[in-house]
This record gives C-alpha cells, sequence and structure tokens, in this order.
C-alpha cells in the first residue's frame, strides 16, 4: 500500500541547523526549493539515512526508520530509498545496463527488468556502453533508470536535470512525471529551477535557513507565498520594502500606495507588485476605486511575443517590471509616467514571524 513520508528533524553542524517537519505524500511529486545553502540536500541525506538527526523522526507509513526517543536509526540500504544526486554516481566500471541492474537480486527475471527499464527510458541502444560515452542527459536516464529499478521506498532526486541543456529538460521533465506518476512512492524532487517546479511538481516546499517556511500545492503556494523571501524564491517580481506605515498605506523612497484592506494592524515587511495589473494613464478621472497612481520612467521595453514588458524606474531608481497587452499604451523610453496600480496588483508581504503564524 503507498506509504506517505513523515519527518520531523532537528540537525545541527557548527554553522548550520536544521528543524522541520515535513510530509511527502505517496503520490505525485514534491518539489523542494530555496536559497542556496539552505538545507536541501541536507534534508535528502537525512531522509535517506546518511546523516543522523541530534532528535526527531522519520516514517515510511508504519515503518520506523528513525526515532531519536526510541533509539531507532535504520541504516540506508534498509530503507532503500533510491537517491538521484547532481553527479548521478554512475559506476564508470559498468555498462548502461549493468548500472541499471546494480541493485536487482540474482533471479530469473533479472534480465526482463532491467531490458523494462533500458526501455521505459530510451536506453536500449545505449545498454552496453560505460558511462564515459554518455551525454549529460543519457548519465541521467541510466541514473534514474538505476534508481526506479531497484524498486525503492521514496525517490529522492537532487538537481537531477542541472547537466542538460533546455530542451533536454523539457524531454527528461516529461519523462519523470510519466515515469513515476503511478509508482505510489513519495518523491522528492530538489531544484533551483523554478519551471521544474511549475510543470513537474504537484506540490511545492520552500526551505529557508534550515527550516520549511511555506508549503503546499504548486499553483497555490506560487501565488500566496506569505512573505518577501519565499516570495523571491518563487520569483516574484516588484518586491518594494515597506519603510513608512500607518495602518492605511505604505510606503518607501519608491513612492507610497493606500491599502485596499480597511487597516492593517502591524507593519508589512514589503509590498509586491503583480506585473500583470497596472497601467499607464494620465486621465485621473478614468481611474477606478482602488487605483493607485505611482510616478515612474520608462526604462526599457521589451517585446515578449503576445506581450510587452516594460522596465520602470521608480522615485528611488528601483525598477519596477509590467506586462501589458500589445495593443495598450505606453510612454515612449526616458518619459516621466504616471503608472495606475489596481488595489488587486497590490499585495502585502507579511514578517515571516506573521506569515508562518
Ligand atoms: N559536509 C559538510 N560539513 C559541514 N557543513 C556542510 C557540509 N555540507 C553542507 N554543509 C553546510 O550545510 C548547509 C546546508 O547545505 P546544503 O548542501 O544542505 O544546502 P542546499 O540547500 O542543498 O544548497 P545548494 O542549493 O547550494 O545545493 C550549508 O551552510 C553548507 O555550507
Amino acid at each position: 500500500m503507498a506509504a506517505d513520508l513523515n519527518a520531523a528533524l532537528h540537525f545541527r553542524r557548527p554553522a548550520f541547523s536544521l528543524a522541520m517537519e515535513l510530509t511527502v505524500p505517496a503520490a505525485g511529486i514534491t518539489a523542494l526549493v530555496g536559497p542556496s545553502g539552505c538545507g536541501k540536500t541536507t534534508l535528502l541525506r537525512l531522509l535517506a539515512g546518511l546523516e543522523t538527526p541530534e532528535a526527531g523522526f522519520v516514517h515510511l507509513g508504519e515503518r520506523v526508520w528513525f526515532d531519536s526517543a526510541r533509539r531507532i536509526d535504520l541504516a540506508p540500504r534498509h530503507r532503500r530509498a533510491g537517491l538521484l544526486f547532481q553527479d548521478y554516481a554512475l559506476f564508470p566500471h559498468l555498462s548502461v545496463a549493468g548500472n541499471v541492474g546494480y541493485g536487482l537480486p540474482r533471479g530469473p527475471d533479472r534480465a526482463a527488468r532491467i531490458d523494462a527499464w533500458l526501455d521505459r527510458l530510451h536506453l536500449c541502444e545505449l545498454a552496453g556502453r560505460r558511462p564515459a560515452a554518455l551525454s549529460g542527459g543519457q548519465r541521467q536516464r541510466t541514473a534514474l533508470a538505476r534508481a526506479l529499478a531497484a524498486d525503492p521506498s521514496v525517490l529522492l532526486l537532487d538537481e537531477p536535470f542541472s547537466a542538460v541543456d533546455c530542451a533536454l529538460r523539457q524531454t527528461l521533465r516529461l519523462l519523470l512525471r510519466e515515469t513515476v506518476a503511478d509508482a505510489g512512492i513519495p518523491v522528492v524532487l530538489v531544484t533551483h529551477d523554478l519551471e521544474d517546479v511549475r510543470l513537474v511538481a504537484d506540490r511545492v516546499g520552500v526551505v529557508v535557513a534550515g527550516g520549511l517556511r511555506r508549503f503546499g500545492e504548486t499553483a497555490a503556494v506560487f501565488a500566496d507565498p506569505g512573505d518577501a523571501e519565499v516570495a523571491r524564491v518563487l520569483g516574484w517580481q516588484n518586491i518594494l520594502p515597506v519603510g513608512d506605515w500607518d495602518g492605511v498605506a505604505v510606503g518607501g523612497a519608491w513612492g507610497r500606495l493606500r491599502i485596499a484592506a480597511p487597516f492593517v494592524p502591524r507593519r508589512p515587511e514589503a509590498v509586491a507588485i503583480l506585473p500583470d495589473g497596472p497601467r499607464f494613464s494620465e486621465d485621473r478621472a478614468a481611474d477606478r476605486p482602488g487605483d493607485q497612481a505611482l510616478p515612474v520612467e520608462v526604462a526599457r521595453v521589451v517585446e515578449l511575443g503576445g506581450q510587452r514588458a516594460l522596465i520602470c524606474r521608480l522615485a528611488d531608481r528601483s525598477l519596477l517590471r509590467i506586462h501589458l497587452a500589445k495593443d495598450a499604451h505606453f510612454p515612449a523610453v526616458g518619459t516621466p509616467a504616471r503608472l495606475v496600480v489596481p488595489g488587486s496588483a497590490i499585495v502585502l508581504l507579511p514578517t515571516p514571524a506573521e506569515a508562518t503564524g
């Protein structure tokens, strides 16, 4: 039966500590993102049993892999986590088929199982080659086939697509989705690429400084990051620091915006302007209720197929990116302009303590 992975981990190194609780469902793909050094790889190593936490537990369904209180600590080989790290760690002296079959027990169906995985990951023609004679993408597929052939209890993927070009990345994402969709095991994908997350992951966790700051269904987390740091990790743009705040408006050297909510009881850490809502208009009479105006200067216009991106300079010279439809009015580069921001495009980002509370 499909078993979820549940963990509570406390781990300390001299210059780094990790404390988090995490549930990885046995369905779909769970992505983990976060700034470099925040502890993503360490988390995978703790789950696999390659590092030992000071306290906490790791359960796969009913099975206890680690429990500090009960002094249980299963060795990595008994956890049977399928690991795929950036360097793939293929055995250089073994062929592709030898690598794929490495973890399989001897038996009558061994060769058939290897063939099935070679076929599934389009590796049949490369079966006899050594890793040194493979491209990055072929190595990646070999490593994925090896991890899956061993019938892992969970799959832990650390930047598996980092060594391949854009086109191949796209193919591998689809392949990963297809391959693990019906595996029915918890799958964790650590990545720096937000496209990986959007296209592949059912849910995403955002790790900041050794803690799980945000976790949820992918689209929901992207739409509501909760705080400025998570918003930045998730690629949000136009995040402006809040210097002044009086409960009804936020401001800084960049300008000032009234808040649509009647009263905000605590100073937000930052305010984000969503790029798709604002428009340019000098006609104050055309403003709608909730509209706010910011003085800007257009710094650059970038054509984006069906849309246009305008990079605007605010009063403090910081930059704001706005997306406009092709037929929308926009001022010439270098001219001062009035940017109308609807209330719906203004998102307050609270401080992390409030965001997680
Ligand atoms: N073997 C080690 N000994 C001591 N400190 C380490 C070791 N490995 C990692 N660290 C430190 O632990 C912290 C977390 O590292 P980790 O590799 O888990 O981060 P990460 O989020 O995976 O980073 P990246 O995205 O850059 O791969 C970092 O501060 C790192 O410098």
